[in-house]
């Protein structure tokens, strides 16, 4: 049995049943499957379920938090009944918060603080208030997260080297921004290949439409997947 793509395919579906049909197809081909906002919002906690089907998958929760610290307790205190592998909180909402999300999550989930969206390039930073360039804010959002207890941290694949010396090798490195040679960014600013993201320290790569937006979901995977394991870099 071949093992399990370290990807977690982004079902930013308009539908369940297109969601649990785009789970179906990639749960043999990878570890992990990523519910957002759009399923979240229309369905709410039984979406879960739904993606998870019969399989063993890891369900990413990726709500993006962001509220004051006792906001985000309660709303990390009542979707870790899921168990979720991983539920995002923003790291801008400071360590108060992030420490309040890692103090309710369950243990089956990890608590990860997503740095700067990987849709930003540098010269939007000023707007938003963070000095930049991007790879200085990754930096300093993932370091005072990780202080604050968050056990993994989203970045893009260009920040991924910097951000694993910065925190260390016990804390996972999940990188959207992720784009098989000659596919289109689309709205991703700061992105990379499956091979470079891996090859810089992430752990776990966000990979959405390049997958979903295949008139075959499970062969996009499965051929990221097997691109993967030829090249050597998911066996890092
Ligand atoms: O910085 C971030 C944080 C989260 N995301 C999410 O990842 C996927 C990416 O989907 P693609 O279709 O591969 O672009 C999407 O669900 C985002 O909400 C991110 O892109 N960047």
């Amino acid at each position: 049995m071949t093992s399990l793509a370290p990807i977690a395919v982004a079902l930013d579906a308009p539908d369940l049943e297109t969601a649990a049909r785009w789970a179906s197809l990639v749960t043999p081909h990878v570890s992990t499957v990523k519910v957002g906002l759009e399923l979240y919002l229309r369905y709410g906690p039984d979406v879960v379920a739904s993606v998870r089907g019969a399989s063993r998958v890891e369900v990413f929760l990726d709500l993006k938090l962001h509220d004051i610290p006792a906001t985000v307790a309660g709303a990390a205190r009542v979707v870790s009944r899921l168990r979720p592998a991983y539920l995002t909180v923003h790291a801008t909402g400071g360590a108060a918060m992030i420490r309040a999300a890692a103090a309710e999550a369950g243990p089956t989930t990890k608590i990860a603080a997503v740095t700067v969206l990987t849709s930003l390039h540098d010269r939007d930073l000023g707007d938003i208030g963070l000095n930049g360039p991007a790879a200085d804010a990754v930096r300093r959002l993932a370091a005072m997260a990780v202080a604050a207890g968050a056990q993994a941290v989203v970045c893009s694949p260009q920040e991924a080297a910097a951000v694993r010396a910065e925190v260390g090798p016990e804390i996972t490195l999940i990188t959207p921004g992720v784009r098989p040679e000659g596919s289109a960014a689309q709205d991703q600013a700061r992105v990379a290949t499956p091979e470079e993201a891996l090859n810089a320290g992430a752990d776990l790569l966000v990979i959405g439409r390049p997958i979903t937006g295949s008139p075959d979901p499970g062969a996009a995977a499965a051929g990221i997947a097997a691109a993967l394991r030829r090249t050597g870099a998911a066996t890092r």
